[in-house]
């Protein structure tokens, strides 16, 4: 058996039902197979056994207080995967599905894509089972606080920063932020996504959604095309793909669909500048749901399902995805009816949210396929870019930032073609991303020996 089948059994037998995390270690294992002949030093320093396991996983006791005065207990969790190239680095999501197969899966993803971005970051991901849907203000500020109560001796700038991720914004960042600073007594850049207030980046709240459309744009352009005049369907409405759309508006393509975990709204004329304002405030200040776009504008709205079902059960034309909710999302029948509707690009915005049928289909079709850790890189890259600014207590201009994100976004594309070209399979995003995130950590873990 080869060593990378052996490392993917293992990982199965020792962690059973651990699927979304099996998910994602088989997918990137596989593409690894090249570099095992290549790099016979990695097979030798045991590289591949010790990359899918964590540095360590922290399990915790969230108790916090209800507006009713009862005592609500959640389940928190920190996943340092590997510091190989820098601090754990990675965001933190509140949503009821959490468990330590997703947070491990999210975790292994960041390692690769971290290493993507050119800076030094290591992988990492936290979370809670906390449902922040239908939570008051102070019912929000009281488990953020309670999360910090234990997250804060796990954290730190040169250690873990965390930032983001569903269910977690620049309200939840402030909160936690608020707590740690207060309990440590260090006004320090431990956290990411913060408020300009106190040290956060600008374009930091842009940055995943633009990040994946200069992605798809670069994507794009290697056979001539871009984003003008594009029908381009975007699912989830949060923050990633609030700004996929602003940023498609832009460059003169047409977003069509935006969804939350309660329905789809499909609008034809194009969701334009103020229409996407429109959904900023509902989902952020006043935190609804996207069937309420449809009885302010002409639109299709579908209870219980989501985007891509809706564009395959109405046979709606699509260009370009960008599935921008959530893992698992996208499955084969529905990549099958956006492939026989002409779609020319996918680009992830969420993390893994193709099913690896869905995937094989747009590669089988020669569909332009960026894969999440390198098209939705674009958000821990300006994290990156706050850390940066926040070392150096400098705060640099929305250009420069934007300049920079679109840089990096250039030089993650470059890297994945170069690393698919170099080990023979010319043109191969998932390859391509799998190998050059892979062979830097690799590197740096074989530098310090066996620890
Ligand atoms: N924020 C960031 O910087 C980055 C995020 N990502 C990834 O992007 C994706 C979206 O994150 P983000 O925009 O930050 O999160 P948000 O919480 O801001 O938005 C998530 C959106 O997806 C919807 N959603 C979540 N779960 C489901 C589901 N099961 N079915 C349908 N819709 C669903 C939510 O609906 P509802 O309103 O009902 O909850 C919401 O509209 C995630 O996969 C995340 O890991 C990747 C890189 C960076
Ligand atoms: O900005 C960050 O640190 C993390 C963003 C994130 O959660 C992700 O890339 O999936």
């Amino acid at each position: 058996m080869s060593v990378i089948a052996s490392v993917i059994d293992k990982v199965k037998q020792m962690d059973p039902g651990q699927h979304e995390f099996h998910q994602a270690v088989t997918e990137v294992m596989e593409t690894l197979e090249p570099t095992v002949d290549r790099h016979p030093e990695f097979v030798k320093g045991g590289i591949y056994e010790r990359i899918v396991e964590p540095e360590r996983s922290v399990i915790f006791r969230v108790p916090w207080v209800d507006d009713k005065g009862e005592v609500v207990v959640n389940r928190g969790f920190r996943v340092q995967f590997n510091n190989a190239i820098g601090p754990f680095k990675g965001g933190i999501r509140f949503h009821p599905s959490v468990n330590l197969s997703i947070i491990k899966f999210l975790g292994f993803e960041q390692i690769f894509k971290n290493s993507l971005t050119t800076l030094p970051m290591g992988g990492g991901k936290g979370g809670s089972d906390f449902d922040p849907k239908g939570k008051s203000d102070g019912e929000i500020m009281r488990f953020c606080q309670a999360f910090m109560r234990e997250l804060f001796r796990h954290i730190g700038p040169e250690t873990d920063v965390p930032a983001g991720d569903i269910g977690v914004g620049g309200r939840e960042i402030g909160y936690m932020f608020g707590y740690y600073k207060k309990i440590r007594n260090d006004h320090t850049g431990v956290l990411t996504g913060k408020c300009l207030e106190h040290g956060g980046s600008l374009i930091r709240p842009e940055a995943t959604g633009y990040g994946v459309v200069y992605f798809a744009a670069e994507m794009l352009a290697r056979r001539g095309l871009d984003f003008k005049n594009q029908i381009v369907a975007v699912s989830g409405s949060g923050n990633v793909a609030q700004y996929a759309i602003e940023k498609v508006n832009q460059m003169g393509g047409r977003a069509i669909s935006v969804c939350d975990s309660s329905s789809t709204v499909i609008d034809e004329q194009g969701i334009d500048r103020d229409k996407c304002c429109y959904i900023m405030e509902l989902k952020n200040v006043r935190r609804g749901r996207v069937s309420e776009y449809a009885s302010k504008y002409q639109s299709i709205c579908v209870e219980g399902k989501n985007v891509w079902d809706v564009i395959r059960e109405q046979g709606i034309k699509v260009d370009i995805a960008l599935p921008c909710a959530t893992q698992n999302e996208l499955d084969a029948q529905n990549a099958q009816a956006l492939v026989d509707n002409g779609c020319i690009c996918v680009a992830e915005g969420a993390n893994m949210p193709s099913t690896p049928e869905a995937v094989k289909i747009f590669q089988d079709n020669n569909i332009l396929y960026g894969p999440g850790k390198a098209a939705n890189a674009g958000g821990v890259a300006t994290s990156g870019l706050e850390m940066s600014q926040n070392s150096l207590k400098l705060s640099w201009t929305r250009e420069e930032v934007d300049n920079r994100l679109l840089l990096i976004m250039k030089s993650i594309h470059k890297s994945c073609l170069d690393a698919a070209a170099a080990y023979g399979k010319e043109g191969d995003y998932v390859v391509g991303a799998n190998i050059a995130g892979f062979v830097k950590v690799a590197k740096a873990m074989l530098s310090y020996g066996v620890v």
